[in-house]
């Protein structure tokens, strides 16, 4: 059974990615995304802002679905969820965080491009894999191709993909959503550009209600 968490990921199609230097700016950074129609967010773990914008961000916005990214180690694992990350999200697998956080019950997004990662991964009860980076290792004819012999796998891509090469991850039947920084760069919070945050999450999710996605089984 698919966590509730990726349902609501699949509906939304898109994850963005989000690297934050300053904490002030993580409420109206997620306003910004729940305004323009998506109430969903990664804040990885890449800044020593990170745990403290998590923590905003739940505060202000109980109800939107928040994830926390570059997840390395166990202790990292525990800092997030105890900041108020729904959802957790490494690069890799490090597995006694995702142990941990699945006896917890929170669902863990590892990376895995391999078969042997991805059995690793389906061994702890992994079901969805964050496929990273995905341009770079071979883009949607990889995951085809890694994909078949796991009927149950699903894959969020990563690295690589904005609102031009979305489409054709989006419309194969074993990925649930898309993430990058492409929706939410860095300068872009810095300097305060929230405007174009709304652009390009707008754009983007236009893209994504023109497709003919498979529906979730
Ligand atoms: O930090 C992590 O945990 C990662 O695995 C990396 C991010 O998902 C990618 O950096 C997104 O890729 P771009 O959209 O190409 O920037």
């Amino acid at each position: 059974m698919l966590n509730p968490i990726y349902r609501t990921i699949y509906s939304l199609g898109l994850i963005p990615v989000v690297e934050i230097d300053d904490s002030s700016r993580a409420e109206v950074l997620a306003r910004t995304l729940i305004e323009a129609g998506l109430p969903l967010v990664e804040i990885t773990l890449r800044t020593p802002a990170a745990l403290q914008a998590i923590q905003s961000i739940r505060r202000a916005y109980p109800n939107i679905t928040l994830g926390a990214g570059t997840i390395l180690t166990l202790d990292q694992a525990r800092q997030a969820a105890s900041a108020g990350a729904d959802f957790l999200v490494s690069p890799g697998l490090p597995q006694d965080a995702v142990e941990w956080a699945l006896s917890e019950g929170i669902p863990f997004l590892p990376g895995a491009v391999t078969p042997h990662e991805i059995l690793q991964g389906l061994r702890l009860g992994i079901e969805v894999f964050k496929f990273f980076p995905a341009e770079t290792m071979g883009g949607i004819a990889a995951i085809k191709a890694v994909s078949d012999p796991f009927p149950s796998v699903r894959f969020i891509p990563t690295g690589g993909i904005q609102t031009d090469n979305l489409s054709s991850y989006l419309t194969h039947e074993r990925v649930l959503a898309v993430g990058g920084s492409w929706l939410v760069k860095r300068q872009w919070i810095k300097n305060g550009r929230f405007d174009q945050i709304t652009a390009q999450v707008k754009a983007a999710a236009r893209v994504v209600q023109s497709l003919s996605r498979p529906a979730l089984t």
